[in-house]
């Protein structure tokens, strides 16, 4: 059983909106080297949980969190979920969260700092670069692209090669105005800078005026005979409504992993997997999903 006065678990939130990077950034971090017996906890939003699917960390120490992407469902199964491994016979010496792309990350770090047995190490939050402006210009989400970023204790930046030197300047002062005292490690970057030391975080943060859009998820079985074209073709077209897709696909012929992130796509071949022919997609409520899901029906 375990002592009740025993150290408290780590406990280390990955964080950014949908497609940032966080599968990426905690598939590299394991890889790095944890302490033995990290516990992993992956959130994802969709019906197949296919980040868990991808993170390199196999066996009973990576946990599923099946409700979903809205962050008041995941607190409800991580409350739960808190207190059973805070009760395990042999707890984890860490644990790592993975959130959902929707989650507000001080939502679940309120959620740690209350649970016995557990002790909130650190917030790291994933920003794309070459996506950041415009999402913190989109009013359905700028809101809460910017309260991820100010929740952070370390900001992991990320496809920033492609950018300029002038607007690079001008995203690090946006993101030094919305969180001045986070650490920022560059992933990619040209300079090769990792990390700069940032002063103590205050104790309290201001609170965002908190607006979630309203979101919406699908899952739809594809055809095998799908071509790459079509698919990519489908969702340029209806870009506008939808915030993110990923799944196993069979298309032209071969299997892939399939990820839709920042209006790009990319295709990585994989062997055969569970759950394949069916992408799992969400984004806003409203005509232009509404048309995008049924063009992707059509297909079937
Ligand atoms: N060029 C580039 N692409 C990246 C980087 N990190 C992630 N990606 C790509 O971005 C897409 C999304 O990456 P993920 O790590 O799955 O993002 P995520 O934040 O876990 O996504 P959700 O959990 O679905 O919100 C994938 O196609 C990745 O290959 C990066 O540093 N550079």
């Amino acid at each position: 059983m375990a002592e009740p006065d025993a150290d408290p678990i780590p406990v280390i939130l990955i964080a950014g909106y949908l497609g940032a990077g966080k599968t990426t950034w905690l598939n590299a971090h394991l890889r790095d080297g944890v302490a033995p017996d990290t516990l992993v906890l992956v959130n994802d939003f969709g019906t197949i949980n296919v980040d868990a699917e991808l993170i390199d960390y196999a066996g009973e120490r990576l946990l599923k969190l099946s409700s979903g992407c809205l962050c008041c469902s995941l607190s409800d199964e991580l409350g739960t979920q808190l207190s059973r491994i805070g009760r395990w016979p042999a707890p984890p010496a860490a644990l790592i969260i993975e959130t959902s792309g929707v989650a507000r990350p001080r939502r679940i770090a309120d959620l740690i700092r209350v649970a016995r047995r557990f002790r909130l190490a650190r917030i790291v939050t994933l920003v794309d670069l070459a996506s950041l402006a415009q999402r913190l210009i989109d009013s359905r989400v700028g809101e809460l692209v910017a309260d991820q970023i100010a929740s952070a204790d370390t900001l992991s930046l990320n496809r920033g090669d492609d950018l300029d030197d002038a607007e690079r300047e001008r995203l690090m002062r946006r993101l030094h105005s919305l969180n001045p005292h986070a650490q920022v490690a560059h992933a990619g970057f040209r300079t090769g800078r990792r990390e700069r030391a940032a002063p103590k975080r205050p104790l309290t943060l201001r609170r965002t005026d908190e607006r979630d859009p309203d979101w919406q998820r699908f899952a739809i079985a594809l055809p095998s005979s799908l071509s790459r074209q079509t698919l990519e073709a489908l969702l340029t077209e209806h870009a506008d409504g939808l915030a993110r897709a990923k799944g196993f696909l069979q298309a032209d012929g071969r299997h892939y992993v399939f990820q839709w992130s920042g209006g790009q796509a990319e295709w990585t071949p994989t062997a055969p997997r569970p759950g394949a022919r069916q992408l799992v997609g969400i984004g806003f409520a409203g005509a232009p999903l509404d048309a995008l899901i049924a063009a992707l029906r059509a297909l079937a």
